[in-house]
């Protein structure tokens, strides 16, 4: 079974929002992060003036040229949207912005927020907190704050299969862990791989993304950076830079992390990292949107339905922040449309699923 893609369009729904408010604030808050010359802030003119109106040739994104951001598939055109940004700041060409991360300032910034410092200190280490607290540090992306504001309510999981994932988990083994945010998710994100290395994994792999992205994804310097700021104060920063050392805790930065795809199309490499894996854990609503496919699924489609192609046990750890959704019992679909509420993706439901 498959349904339509999702594109920006009709205006109003959560894409188009994305494509019309989101996207130039971002414009705004990379060029005020950092001191780029006028070179740059002409290219960040010309992109914030491209988004409104066709999508311009670019090396290796020429599929949709010509065409209205709106009408092409949502994931493709964020995707595209985050590849002109880091080419307007110069982040590919060889000079002094080469690699210079242009979502650094507010990363930075978070991890050295009060709200950082009191999750550490609330940090519990029994298996379910620390399974709850890498959930819900998904819960509010610089992506999604920019346009949402900080979602504060509780509407609490919609499904929860952390059961079944303990199960899977408890068989030692190498688990892969997809990361999504740094910072305030990273860091529980890399508690929660502290406590399967001490417990039942021989290994972890953590997967981030080569190049800035969405824009608090994870890179290895994040990855570093958080490390750095866990050992401040936690014991589990010592352990987990030990195990990056001894290869217990690898990072890896595929390139297909960043493709404008779902994991319907990943390269057979990735997939035979993932089809060797005890369980693959997927962080987030990109993720999410990728493993399911980022399309107008009835939200009550089975999970094991629309993950069966890949390849492994997978298990998704996801504050819902977009339309898609998939695996919600019925009863629950019923309630939440019938509330008014913006319930798909206002950030205040989660779901724990899991494919064995
Ligand atoms: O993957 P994340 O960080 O959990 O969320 C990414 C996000 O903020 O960006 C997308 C729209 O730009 C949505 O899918 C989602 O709201």
């Amino acid at each position: 079974m498959t349904t339509a893609e999702i594109t920006g369009n009709p205006p109003g729904s959560f894409a188009w929002g994305v494509l019309h408010d989101r996207h130039p604030k971002l414009i705004t808050q990379v060029r005020d992060g950092l001191p780029y010359p006028p070179t740059t802030e002409r290219a960040l003119d010309e992109l914030a003036e491209e988004i409104t109106g066709e999508i311009r040739p670019l090396p290796g994104w020429e599929e949709h040229a010509g065409r209205s951001w709106y009408e092409v598939p949502f994931l493709w055109a964020e995707s595209c949207f985050y590849r002109k940004l880091l080419g307007a700041v110069g982040y590919f060409a060889p000079g002094p912005w080469q690699s210079v991360d242009p979502f650094e300032p507010v990363k930075s910034a978070e991890l050295r927020s009060p709200e950082f410092a009191g999750d550490l200190d609330t940090a519990r280490p029994d298996r379910d907190a620390l399974l709850a607290a890498s959930l819900w540090g998904n819960r509010a992306d610089l992506g999604f704050r920019l346009s949402s504001g900080e979602a504060t309510g509780d509407g609490g999981l919609l499904v929860d299969q952390s059961q079944e994932l303990w199960s899977l988990l408890g068989e030692g083994g190498r688990v892969v862990l997809v990361a999504d945010n740094s910072a305030r998710e990273l860091v529980p994100d890399l508690l929660l791989a502290d406590h399967l290395l001490a417990d039942r994994a021989a290994s972890v792999v953590l997967h981030v993304k080569p190049y800035p992205y969405y824009v608090s994804d994870a890179l290895l310097t994040d990855v570093i950076a958080a490390l750095r700021r866990l050992s401040e104060s936690h014991p589990a920063g010592e352990r987990l830079t030990r195990a990056m050392r001894e290869g217990r805790l690898e990072v890896r930065a595929h390139p297909f992390s960043c493709a404008p795809w779902s994991y319907h199309d990943m390269p057979s490499d990735l997939a035979d990292d993932f089809a060797s894996a005890t369980a693959t854990i997927m962080k987030g609503d990109l993720n999410y949107r990728r493993l399911v496919g980022d399309r107008r699924w009835p939200p009550t489609t089975p999970f094991d339905e629309v993950t069966a192609y890949f390849p492994g046990p997978v298990a998704a750890l996801r504050t819902m922040k977009c339309d898609v959704a998939a695996g919600i019992p019925a009863d629950a679909v019923t309630r939440l449309d019938a509330s008014g509420e913006q319930w798909r993706s206002n950030g205040t439901h989660a779901v724990i699923q899991v494919r064995a």
